[in-house]
């Protein structure tokens, strides 16, 4: 099962939307698409010349035969022409959520609309959508014009776009995708929007102004139903599913006389086909009228370390073991330190600055970054959860460098917005020493990760030990951090020359 996503939909004539899309947007995401066509359109780049919608039957012939051998993990719905097919649906997604093993996500990209304007459903299917499958949709990925079908909100907006998604949740759908290609607010931007679990995730960037972007709505709704078969959270697909559409729409060709397809490429490599994570404060954040963060949270460009490549980065949890890690030669070092009193702490920052000097090393101070100030500090870690409270001006003012944690693509971009010193990516491999569930990145994810932000000293952490330093330097990140594979050794020293080794050994 792992890794096969069905996608129940409509054949576009023309390739460049509906099932020929959906199969094409999967497959650049590694992940095995079956299908079960709802309607045989006949379109081409001009327009759609007819629907011809399958019978239940059919549908169902197909549902069975996947049910029985090829069972989903996550189930893609697309084009559903009439109440009958949607009623269908709806009964077989309730028989598998019920019923199977591991019951599928539900993807619906409610198609209603094609790129030139014709209406690709019956008129009387919104409430059979509202009753029927809803109630069973994970995510539901609408366009601004299919948002307003539904809910009958008019999208002025961004209070009008998190309404329509209340409404949208309020009928059953579990998290909402909002596509903004049709948008145009503001004027010469593209902002699409995300909600799961109370939590808003919006994107924008400037408009890629090209005619072909025929299939955009059907790839990007696939692109988040691959993602989630490989188990990426939401806002992670959401990130790549922009991503790819985005550099898609940059690479398009003209095929017919029309509006042709979006190109169907690969996983997205080049960080200028990413958007942006929208925050509070930015120029694009007011114009979504997202309430005006302290000042002291605004900064970025914040001081360069040493070199490019940190190398074995060791953290700690004491004096002595910053100390026996600075004389066998690592150059970088965290002294992270929790449930300490705030005298203790003053005395192990000062300690820990101090040592950081003697040695010529970079010295990390994780969490305390107003004792690591007051101390003159090189530089602090922070994680995400800090960027909301940490007064960033005053770190960066005093001249010290900021490392941030990410665990994923959403924070690995929102990161990014702060331009910090250097970025980790988190947790590489499952660990004992910090509870990590669900954030477990893997060699796969790092090597995407790494070149992405190439740009900053990057750094990877999290389970990573002697017989896998090596492959996780491979990836290309510039710095392995750990925290058991030194202090658990038997041999310190012993165990330091190692990992020093592996991570300078290349393989192939
Ligand atoms: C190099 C490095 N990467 C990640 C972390 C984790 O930092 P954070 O998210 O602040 O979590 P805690 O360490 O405070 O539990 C780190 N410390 N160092
Ligand atoms: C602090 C932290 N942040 C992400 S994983 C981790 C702990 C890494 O410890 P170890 O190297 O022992 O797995
Ligand atoms: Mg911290």
């Amino acid at each position: 099962m792992t890794n096969v996503v069905w996608t129940i939909a409509g054949s576009d004539s023309g390739g460049g939307a509906g099932i020929q899309a959906d199969i094409k947007a999967m497959q650049s995401f590694g992940v095995h698409a079956c299908t079960a066509i709802t309607a045989l359109t006949a379109q081409n780049s001009l327009g759609v010349e007819a629907i011809n919608a399958v019978s239940t039957d059919i549908i169902e012939s197909q549902l069975l035969a996947l049910e029985k051998d090829m069972k989903a993990k996550v189930i893609k719905i697309g084009m559903l022409a009439n109440v009958q097919q949607i009623q269908l649906i709806s009964e077989h997604i309730s028989h598998y959520k019920a019923k199977w093993p591991t019951p599928p996500v539900i993807v619906y990209d409610p198609v209603a609309i094609a790129s030139s304007g014709d209406l690709l459903t019956e008129e009387d299917t919104v409430s059979a959508i509202k009753e029927c499958l809803l109630p069973l949709v994970d995510v539901i990925t609408p366009n601004t014009h299919e948002t307003q079908l539904l809910t009958g909100v008019y999208l002025i907006g961004p209070a009008a776009i998190k309404e329509a998604a209340s409404k949208l949740m309020a009928w059953g759908a579990k998290a909402v995708v909002i596509k903004g290609g049709h948008w145009d607010y503001p004027s010469g931007y593209c902002i699409d929007y995300c909600t799961q679990n109370g939590e808003d995730y919006w994107l924008g960037n400037e408009k890629i102004q090209v005619p072909h972007s025929h299939g955009t709505g059907c790839s990007m709704a696939s692109v988040i139903a691959a993602c989630l078969a490989k188990d990426y959270p939401l806002k992670d697909a959401f990130i790549l599913a922009k991503a790819y559409i985005n550099q898609g729409l940059k690479k398009s060709v003209r095929y017919g006389e029309g509006i042709g397809p979006v190109a169907q490429t690969q996983f997205p490599t080049d960080l200028a086909h990413y958007p942006q994570v929208i925050e509070p404060g930015s120029w694009l954040g007011d114009e979504l009228d997202f309430d005006v963060p302290l000042d002291f949270n605004m900064a970025a460009d914040f001081a360069a370390c040493e070199s490019k490549k940190l190398g074995l980065y060791g953290v700690v949890d004491s004096i002595e073991w910053l100390e026996k890690c600075l004389q066998q030669g690592i150059k970088t070092a965290q002294l992270r330190v929790k449930n300490k009193t705030q005298n203790e702490l003053d005395e192990l920052i000062a300690k820990a600055v101090t040592l950081g000097e003697q040695y010529n090393a970079q010295v990390f101070i994780n969490d305390y970054w107003q004792l690591a100030i007051k101390h003159g500090a090189y530089g602090v870690h922070l994680g995400q959860e800090d960027l909301e409270s940490a007064n960033l001006v005053a770190i960066k003012e005093a001249g010290l460098r900021l490392g941030l944690s990410t665990h994923g693509f959403y924070e690995m971009l929102r990161a990014h917005n702060y331009r910090p010193s250097y970025m980790a990516f988190g947790a590489i491999y499952p660990t004992t020493t910090k509870d990590m569930t669900g954030q477990i990145q893997g060699l796969e994810k790092l090597n995407k990760f790494a070149p992405l932000m190439q740009s900053y000293p990057t750094v990877a952490i999290g389970g990573i030990d002697l017989s896998r330093a090596t492959e996780v330097a491979n990836t290309g990140v510039g710095s392995v951090a750990v925290v058991r594979a030194i202090s658990e050794a038997p041999d310190h020293v012993s165990a330091i020359r190692s990992l020093q080794t592996a991570i300078n050994t290349k393989h192939d």
